[in-house]
């Protein structure tokens, strides 16, 4: 079996993948709709990308490649704690408090902002495709004297030195990544976990006022709970917005089926992305 993942070597996804997919063939790809192209292009048979971090929220482009590009179900879902670190060459060690630039993804630096904003005013900080991106980055350049927010396994791979441990702003920081397969992957098995969500993607009919109120009352009187909603742009012109909903249970045969009919009779549509076992690694 082999596994898509953003990549290049090191990064938090690869963490996620190796924790949950030991032994699996791993292959890297650059961005998150490329690795969840490699299914549709049947270069992998499973993909893992991030989703959502407790400090930053979603991760958009995730949502909308799964909600408007392809359609792959999600089979799982991993959680597994971040921490982040400032990485340097070996080369600039004793220089690190006069970095030139910082390097990381958007979502790394958005939960270090606070240690940005008071250690590096007015250095530029620039957003690249992955962690470990910007450590490889970092790695190559030596003659810039740039760091690089990444985790421990970057520094190691890329032969780079942490100069600041655990610079996120708040020590809950866990990010949550996705299972993508049309295989049918029996993920709680691998996994141990029994905690089921079941998400959905829902449009409201035009102009109904209390369109909103109507779906979630839908899922509150058969005592479905959500765990999440979400409004994303429908990208067909400004205040069009559909919702992910995500709820507590594993779709079943009564609940949630009873819940969609409900929903298509009030005039939305619903589809569903996946219904998966979510495990903390
Ligand atoms: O860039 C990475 O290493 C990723 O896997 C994406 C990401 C970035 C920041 C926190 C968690 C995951």
């Amino acid at each position: 079996m082999k596994v898509g993942f953003l990549g290049p070597k090191a990064t938090f996804t690869e963490l996620a993948v190796k924790k949950v997919f030991p032994g699996y063939e791993l292959e890297p790809y650059q961005t998150i709709p490329e690795s969840i192209d490699a299914i549709v292009n049947k270069e992998v048979d499973l993909a893992v990308v991030p989703v959502e971090n407790a400090l930053e929220g979603s991760v958009n482009i995730t949502l909308d490649y799964l909600t408007h590009v392809v359609q792959i179900p999600i089979v799982g879902e991993i959680t597994l704690p971040i921490k982040q670190h400032l990485l340097v060459h070996p080369a600039n060690k004793d220089n690190w408090q006069k970095v030139s630039r910082v390097y990381s993804h958007s979502h790394a630096i958005a939960q270090c902002h606070k240690f940005l904003h008071t250690r590096y005013k007015g250095v530029p900080i620039e957003s690249v495709s992955s962690t470990a991106a910007a450590a490889k980055l970092v790695m190559e350049h030596p003659e810039t004297n740039a760091a690089a927010i990444a985790n421990e396994l970057a520094a190691e791979e890329y032969g780079l030195d942490i100069v600041q441990k655990d610079i996120h702003d708040f020590h809950y920081n866990h990010t949550s990544f996705f299972v993508l397969s049309e295989m049918n992957l029996d993920f709680e098995s691998i996994t141990g976990s029994s905690h089921y969500k079941t998400t959905l993607m829902v449009t409201l009919p035009s102009d109904m006022a209390g369109a909103l109120h109507q779906v979630l009352s839908a899922f509150a009187w058969r005592k479905i709970n959500l765990s999440k909603i979400e409004s994303r742009p429908m990208k067909t012109g400004i205040g069009n917005y559909f919702f992910i909903i995500d709820l507590e249970m594993k779709l079943d045969e009564v609940l949630i089926p009873g819940a969609i009919a409900e929903l298509e009779a009030l005039g939305c549509g619903v589809k569903i992305l996946g219904s998966y076992s979510s495990a903390m690694v």
